[in-house]
C-alpha cells in the first residue's frame, strides 16, 4: 500500500498547474464517465481534480486494503470491531428477510421479534389504542444523546412531508434549558417519554430521563407508563421502572451512531407509521445490496470514500462541507459529523501501532441556501480550499412551491459551477472598468473580484427525499466511513476518544460546588474557583 500513497502523492504533485475543467476538456465524455449511479442515486465526482491515474491508483488502494474482504467480513458478522470484540451488524437491523449468524446462531429471530414489537406499539399509540393517563398521546419526547439522538431527530426532520403521527420533540443536553424549554407547554397526561440509551448509563441521558419523571409524577398517578426505554441493557431499564413490554432491546452488535434502523428509531417509527419507517429500512438495504455487488469502480460508497481519501489524504484539504440542498436535512450534517468524527478520527491503527496518514478530516456543514449567506465566502474566496459535497433532490414536495425548488436547484448546481470555474482578473477588471473605475482603483477593486476557482466538488442528486431515498443516503455515508475506515487501516467501530472527558467530568463535578480537587491542574481549579465566585455573587 506504501506504494501506492506514495504514487498517489507523485499524481498529486504532477498536478500543479492543473485545472478541473482541463480534464473536461481533455475528456469531453467526463461528465458522465465521473457520475455514477445506483438505483435511482446519482453520485457526480467528475468536477473534482481526480483524472484517470488518480481514480485508478485510489481503486487500486481500496483493493490493496481488502475492503472487498473487509466488506464480506463485517456483512457475515465477524467481529470486525476489534477492541471491543464486537461484531458490526447495523445492516442486519434493514434487512428483515436476511439471515445472520453470530456465535453459531441466528441473529434474525430476535431482530424481526423487536420490530413487530415496536410496528405493534406504533400503531396502537397512533390509533389511541395505547394512551396516556389524559387521552391520546400528542407528544413524543425522546431523551437521549449521540447515536441516540442525531440519527432520529436528524430522521424526524427530514421525514416531516410523511409526519402523521405524534408530534415529536428531541432532547440531548444535559443543560436544563434542553428539557425546560421542551417540557414547556407540554401535556404530561397526553405526552409519551421515551429514553433512547444503548448503556442506559449516559450521564446526560440519565439525569433528563429523571428530570422528565418528575415533571410526569407531578400530573399523572403512575409516570411509569408512559415511558419507553430503548437500550442494549435491558436489565437497567427495570431499575428504571418501565415495563418490560415497553423495553425496545438491541444487541452490542449495533454501534451507537449506526443504530436508528433499529430501536433508537421508534420516534420516527412512531412519527411516520410502520410503513414509512420500513421503506427507510428498504432504502438502507438496497443501498447494502449495491455495495456488496458492485465492482468497486461502480460502487458509490467506494467511489465516495476515495474522493474523501483524495481530498484530505492526498491533496491535504483539512475539512469537508457536507451541503445538503434541502431544508429537511438540517440535521444531517450533525448527524454525519459523528457517523464519520466518532468513527475515523483516530491516531493509532488497527494492530495498536501509530497512524502513518491523516485519519478523518473536520466534517460540517448546513443546507443551501442559508451557507452561501454565512460561510460560501470562505468556501470560494479563502486561503484553504473546502472539498464540498452537494446534496439535492429533483423534486420537492410541495408541487404548489415548485418555482422554490426551481430556484433552490439553480442555486446548488451555480455553486458547484462558481467553485470549479471562479472568475480571473482579466474578467474582473471588465467588470470594474464597466462600473467606470480605471487605473490603480480598478485594480485594486478587481482584485477583491477575483475568484481563484479549481475548488472541488461532488453533488448527490437523488429524486426525492422520500424515506427511501433517506434510507440509501444513511447507508451510503456509513458505508463510505468504512471503507475510508478499511483504507486508513482503523476501526471506525470503537470511540474510546469520547471517555476521558466524562470520567474528568466526575472528578470535575465536586469541585465546582466548593471540593479541594488537588488533582486537577492550576488552570482548571482557577477556573472553578471564579465560576463558584460569580455563581455566588448576588
Ligand atoms: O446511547 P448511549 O449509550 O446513551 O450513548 C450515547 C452516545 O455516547 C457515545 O458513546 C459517546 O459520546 C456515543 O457513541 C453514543 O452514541
Amino acid at each position: 500500500m506504501n506504494d501506492i500513497w506514495t504514487r498517489l502523492a507523485s499524481c498529486r504533485a504532477a498536478q500543479e498547474d492543473l485545472r478541473i475543467s482541463d480534464l473536461f476538456d481533455a475528456n469531453p465524455a467526463r461528465a458522465e464517465v465521473f457520475c455514477t449511479s445506483a438505483d435511482g442515486l446519482v453520485f457526480d465526482w467528475s468536477k473534482t481534480t481526480i483524472d484517470d491515474t488518480a481514480r485508478d491508483l485510489l481503486l487500486d488502494l481500496a483493493e490493496a486494503a481488502g475492503v472487498e474482504a473487509r466488506r464480506d467480513a463485517m456483512f457475515s458478522g465477524a467481529r470486525i470491531n476489534e477492541t471491543e470484540n464486537r461484531a458490526v451488524l447495523h445492516t442486519a437491523l434493514r434487512n428483515l428477510s436476511g439471515s445472520v449468524t453470530l456465535d453459531g446462531q441466528d441473529v434474525m429471530p430476535k431482530v424481526r421479534e423487536t420490530f413487530d414489537r415496536m410496528a405493534a406499539f406504533a400503531g396502537a399509540l397512533r390509533d389511541g389504542s395505547y394512551a396516556g393517563q389524559g387521552g391520546k398521546i400528542t407528544d413524543v419526547v425522546n431523551i437521549g444523546i449521540g447515536g441516540s439522538d442525531l440519527g432520529p431527530y436528524m430522521a424526524a426532520l427530514a421525514l416531516a412531508p410523511y409526519h402523521d403521527g405524534p408530534r415529536t420533540h428531541f432532547v440531548s443536553n444535559v443543560d436544563g434549558a434542553d428539557i425546560a424549554d421542551t417540557l414547556r407547554g407540554l401535556n404530561p397526561e397526553t405526552t409519551l417519554v421515551i429514553v433512547a440509551s444503548k448503556t442506559f448509563t449516559t450521564i446526560e441521558t440519565m439525569t433528563n430521563a429523571r428530570t422528565a419523571r418528575d415533571w410526569m409524577a407531578g400530573s399523572v398517578t403512575d409516570p411509569a407508563a408512559q415511558f419507553v426505554a430503548l437500550s442494549s441493557a435491558v436489565d437497567k431499564t427495570s431499575e428504571f421502572g418501565i415495563d418490560s413490554s415497553r423495553v425496545f432491546g438491541f444487541e452490542d452488535w449495533v454501534g451507537g451512531r449506526y443504530s436508528v434502523w433499529g430501536p433508537i428509531g421508534l420516534s420516527v417509527m412512531l412519527a411516520v407509521g410502520a410503513d414509512d419507517f420500513s421503506d427507510f429500512l428498504a432504502g438502507g438495504a438496497a443501498m447494502d445490496a449495491h455495495f456488496r455487488q458492485a465492482p468497486l469502480a461502480q460502487s458509490l460508497p467506494v467511489l465516495l470514500a476515495l474522493t474523501g481519501i483524495w481530498h484530505h489524504q492526498v491533496c491535504g484539504y483539512p475539512t469537508r462541507a457536507v451541503l445538503p440542498y434541502d431544508n429537511r436535512l438540517l440535521r444531517l450534517p450533525a448527524y454525519l459529523q459523528q457517523l464519520e468524527m466518532e468513527s475515523n478520527g483516530k491516531r493509532v491503527a488497527m494492530d495498536g501501532s501509530d497512524l502513518e496518514i491523516d485519519s478523518g478530516p473536520v466534517v460540517w456543514g448546513e443546507p443551501g441556501t442559508n451557507g452561501q449567506h454565512a460561510f460560501y465566502q470562505l468556501i470560494h474566496q479563502g486561503t484553504t480550499p473546502v472539498p464540498c459535497e452537494f446534496i439535492l433532490a429533483a423534486r420537492g414536495h410541495e408541487p404548489e412551491l415548485e418555482h422554490h425548488h426551481i430556484l433552490l436547484a439553480a442555486n446548488c448546481l451555480a455553486q458547484s459551477e462558481a467553485l470549479m470555474r471562479g472568475r480571473d482578473l482579466e474578467e474582473a477588471r471588465k467588470l470594474m472598468a464597466a462600473k467606470g473605475l480605471t487605473g490603480a482603483e480598478l485594480d485594486r477593486q478587481a482584485r477583491h473580484r477575483v475568484f481563484p476557482g479549481n475548488r472541488p466538488s461532488t453533488t448527490l442528486l437523488i429524486p426525492q427525499l422520500t424515506p427511501f431515498a433517506l434510507g440509501q443516503i444513511i447507508a451510503l455515508y456509513e458505508h463510505r466511513v468504512f471503507v475510508e475506515g478499511v483504507i486508513l487501516g482503523l476501526n471506525s467501530y470503537d470511540q474510546w476518544g469520547v471517555e476521558l472527558g466524562k470520567e474528568l467530568a466526575l472528578q470535575v463535578e465536586p469541585l465546582l460546588s466548593g471540593g479541594m480537587g488537588d488533582d486537577h491542574d492550576p488552570s482548571t481549579r482557577h477556573l472553578a474557583r471564579l465560576f463558584r465566585e460569580l455563581r455566588y455573587q448576588a
